[in-house]
């Protein structure tokens, strides 16, 4: 899918784009005709409860599986087709812990910098722009293992967009943290959606995690149940809100307090 450029007219290609993926594990089929797309600098959020195929779907977005029956493409590049055009561009913090815990978060980074083939000189400029941006400079030298479970995944987070990648995936990535490192980490990616003007692809079951201007894609069960704007959503089930709309499709009751949505 194209997204018009509102400055010049100019046809750009979704940021990423999806269309018709199918996804078995030996006979059982977890993802069904999965088709949408997501503007270039948009927060977009991926809702679905436990065992969705959240991870699955960003398992084949970011090639670890190959997607055989369908697409996925990044900025117009096919990821099966041309997985070095695509995965340049793409960003990915797991759900998994992923740094190396005895070494420090400079030797973490500047590791991962060189895997992308930048050098010295730029790595060094990148990671104390990024450490800046995440307000962590001050722990370049730490062991990993010194960190929080918040300040790890902001360092998980800095190491995902070293090499500038235009769009980031994040796959429940305030999983385990406590209430107020979860505000942190979401107020980190979209002051950066902001900042950079990159796209984002926020997994999660939380649903206090999405605003009223995000792009929502609820996936349950393998099949995605609604795709748009929070309004749309909302509007075309037929809720008052986006917790209800999500609590209506995904078939859970909303948790209520003397009878109000919280
Ligand atoms: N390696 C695997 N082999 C077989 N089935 C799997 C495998 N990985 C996941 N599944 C199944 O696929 C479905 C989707 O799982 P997936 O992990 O993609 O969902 P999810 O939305 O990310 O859930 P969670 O938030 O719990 O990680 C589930 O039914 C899960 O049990």
């Amino acid at each position: 899918m194209q997204h018009v450029n509102a400055n010049d007219g100019v046809s750009l290609p979704a940021a990423l784009d999806v269309s018709a993926v199918n996804y078995w594990y030996g006979q059982k089929q977890v993802l069904a005709d999965i088709s949408f797309s997501i503007a270039p600098g948009r927060f977009a959020v991926l809702l679905g409860l436990n065992g969705a195929g959240k991870t699955t779907l960003f398992s084949l977005i970011s090639h670890l599986y190959d997607a055989r029956h369908g697409t996925v493409r990044i900025f117009g590049h096919d990821v099966s087709r041309e997985p070095g055009e695509a995965l340049r561009r793409l960003g990915i913090v797991f759900q998994a812990r992923t740094l190396d815990l005895d070494l420090s978060v400079y030797q973490n980074l500047s590791y991962h910098a060189s895997l992308h083939g930048i050098g010295r000189p730029e790595a060094l400029s990148r990671i104390g722009t990024l450490l800046a941006q995440i307000d962590m400079s001050d722990r370049l030298h730490e062991k990993a293992r010194s960190l929080s479970g918040g300040q790890m995944r902001r360092i998980e987070i800095a190491r995902a967009l070293l090499h500038r990648p235009p769009l980031l995936l994040l796959d429940e990535a305030t999983a385990g943290l406590d209430i107020h490192s979860r505000a942190e980490i979401l107020a980190i990616i979209r002051e950066l959606v902001i900042a950079e003007g990159i796209s984002v692809f926020w997994a999660t079951h939380l649903i206090d995690e999405v605003e009223d201007s995000d792009h929502v894609v609820i996936l349950h069960k393998g099949r995605v149940l609604a795709d748009g704007t929070v309004d749309d959503v909302v509007r075309s089930c037929g809720a008052n809100s986006i917790r209800e709309a999500f609590a209506m499709l995904s078939g859970v009751a909303p948790v209520t307090v003397d009878g109000v949505p919280r």
